[in-house]
């Protein structure tokens, strides 16, 4: 049976965010993960796992100026500096919360561009040799540009060469079902043929990205089949509830802790 981590970036959002750990753990999850902590104390968010029995499942590296449209800095040449600030800032709350994978997000740059291509290669090498120090794996999360135009990652098959070139123990593929679909389609092969090198998964129904109960995908089927590879890892719930978080829970009532 997969385990389903709520994305408190996503779900929950009737509760301020540290609240949304105690509502998280009310309807049964057992694990959360979120793309940012950064603006809640790491001890903070520690006690709120602590005290719901959660596990933190994932988060991600500071992605650069957020607000200012930037969606990491990986690929972003004279960057490295900030990002070595960056990853140490990040394994600070890794610490905290007991997280053992982090998201690095690429940032906006043309997958053509040579130089972009050098940047991002040096920087995903750096963060998963330092993150290998601590026992993190680096996770690396191809997404559609219809959601992130001119996202440099966007494309899974990069995503599974750069792996396979680095041959980095803890360097693994984010692989969202959704992305995926709107990408490449081909889910259920994919799954199969990328599976040694996942790290950890993430859902929503296409096109809408909500629960996972409808539209173009058959999660019961996914889920089984995820389960038949032997995917131990974290099923994260990245996905905006169409009405409100608890009246979109029917598809994870079999699977809530009770
Ligand atoms: O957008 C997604 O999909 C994610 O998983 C976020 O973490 C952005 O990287
Ligand atoms: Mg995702």
């Amino acid at each position: 049976m997969p385990v389903f981590a709520a994305n408190l970036t996503m779900m929950f959002n009737e509760w301020p965010f540290l609240d949304r750990f105690d509502a998280a753990a009310e309807a049964g999850f057992t694990a959360v993960e979120y793309l940012f902590p950064y603006e809640a104390p790491p001890e903070a968010i520690a006690e709120r796992l602590a005290r719901n029995k959660l596990e933190q499942a994932l988060f991600n590296l500071p992605p650069g100026d957020w607000a200012a449209g930037e969606r990491g800095i990986a690929a972003l040449p004279g960057r490295f500096e900030e990002l070595k600030a960056d990853v140490e800032r990040a394994l600070d709350y890794a610490a905290a919360t007991g997280v053992k994978r982090l998201h690095l997000m690429a940032g906006l740059a043309d997958p053509s561009d040579p130089e972009a291509a050098d940047c991002y290669r040096r920087a995903v090498a750096y963060a998963a040799e330092r993150l290998a120090e601590k026992g993190l794996d680096l996770l690396l999360e191809p997404i559609n540009g219809r959601n992130m135009p001119s996202y440099f990652l966007n494309d899974f098959g990069a995503a599974e060469r750069l792996i396979a070139d680095l041959g980095l123990a803890n360097l693994k593929l984010q692989f969202d079902i959704y992305h995926r679909q709107i990408i490449h389609g081909d889910v259920t092969m994919a799954l199969r043929r990328l599976m040694p090198v996942t790290g950890h998964i993430q859902i929503a129904s296409v096109p809408s990205r909500q629960e996972p109960d409808g539209e173009e995908l058959n999660y019961p089927y996914l889920f089984a089949e995820i389960d038949r590879l032997g995917y131990a890892g974290f099923v994260g719930c990245e996905y905006s509830p169409s009405r409100g978080t608890l009246e979109g829970l029917a598809w994870f009532k079999p699977f809530a802790r009770s």
